[in-house]
């Protein structure tokens, strides 16, 4: 059966499975607020998701996708614990499943694929977000943004997914919305779909080539039938 030729999935998380930009966004203003700089709208910070929390809060800081070289250290140290503290009191306030993601991944753990997630988000805030949407039983395993030395862009949460989960990355494919996620999929040697709903900063994610672009998330099951990259 061509379903099994993918035996593993990893996905990425905010921008892909949830819709979390208006809890970060939330924290983030809560974070300016604070410090006596002014808010930005959710939109402007959308496309600021999807390097971590400590880009995300350089990038609120800067107001800007790229980091302001002189940016002080002590304000950024200051402001990255603020907005941990305020973003740990309201992590799925706003946040959502996209839709078709629970009915999709309930249909992919049915049929015995292995299942996983790599964010770039700090570790500690993912299970809670998951147990809130009831969503943490469907997954293997689960990496933060700061589990491992290097996060995505870099291969390695993913290649340590496969070695984990005892699948080789030829039986693996990633589902992401951002440059990062196509990216570390194809420098792991990893098939990649990217779904076009979620923020990678404002751009077209097509531009980074993926294996394939899915509008919605239950595309996937579609493009495994078909036996992904692979052919029938
Ligand atoms: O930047 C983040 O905090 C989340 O990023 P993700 O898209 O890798 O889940
Ligand atoms: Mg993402």
């Amino acid at each position: 059966m061509l379903m099994r030729k993918k035996e593993l999935i990893i996905f990425d998380l905010d921008g892909t499975l949830i819709d979390s930009a208006p809890d970060l966004a939330d924290a983030v203003n809560r974070t300016l607020e604070t410090l006596g700089h002014a808010p930005f709208d959710e939109t402007t910070i959308r496309g600021w998701v999807g390097n971590g929390a400590r880009t995300l809060v350089k990038r609120a800081l800067s107001g800007s996708t790229a980091i302001d070289e002189k940016l002080d250290d002590a304000l950024f140290e200051e402001a990255l614990e603020i907005f941990l503290g305020r973003y740990a009191q309201n992590l799925c306030r706003r946040t959502r499943l996209y839709p078709g993601v629970r009915e999709t991944l309930e249909r992919l753990h049915t049929r015995g694929h292995r299942l996983a997630i790599a964010t770039n988000k700090p570790h500690v805030f993912v299970s809670p977000i998951l147990e809130t949407l009831a969503l943490e039983t469907f997954f293997d395993a689960i990496l933060g943004g700061d589990s491992l030395p290097k996060k995505k862009p870099d291969p390695m949460p993913l290649l340590h997914l496969c070695g984990l989960l005892d699948v080789p990355p030829a039986h693996t494919l990633m589902v992401g919305d951002s440059k990062n996620d196509i990216l570390a999929a194809k420098a792991a040697g990893i098939e990649v779909v990217g779904v076009t709903y979620g923020y990678n900063y404002g751009e077209d994610i097509a531009l980074h080539a993926p294996d394939a672009v899915a509008e919605r998330f239950e595309e996937i099951l579609g493009y495994l039938e078909k036996g992904g990259n692979d052919g029938a």
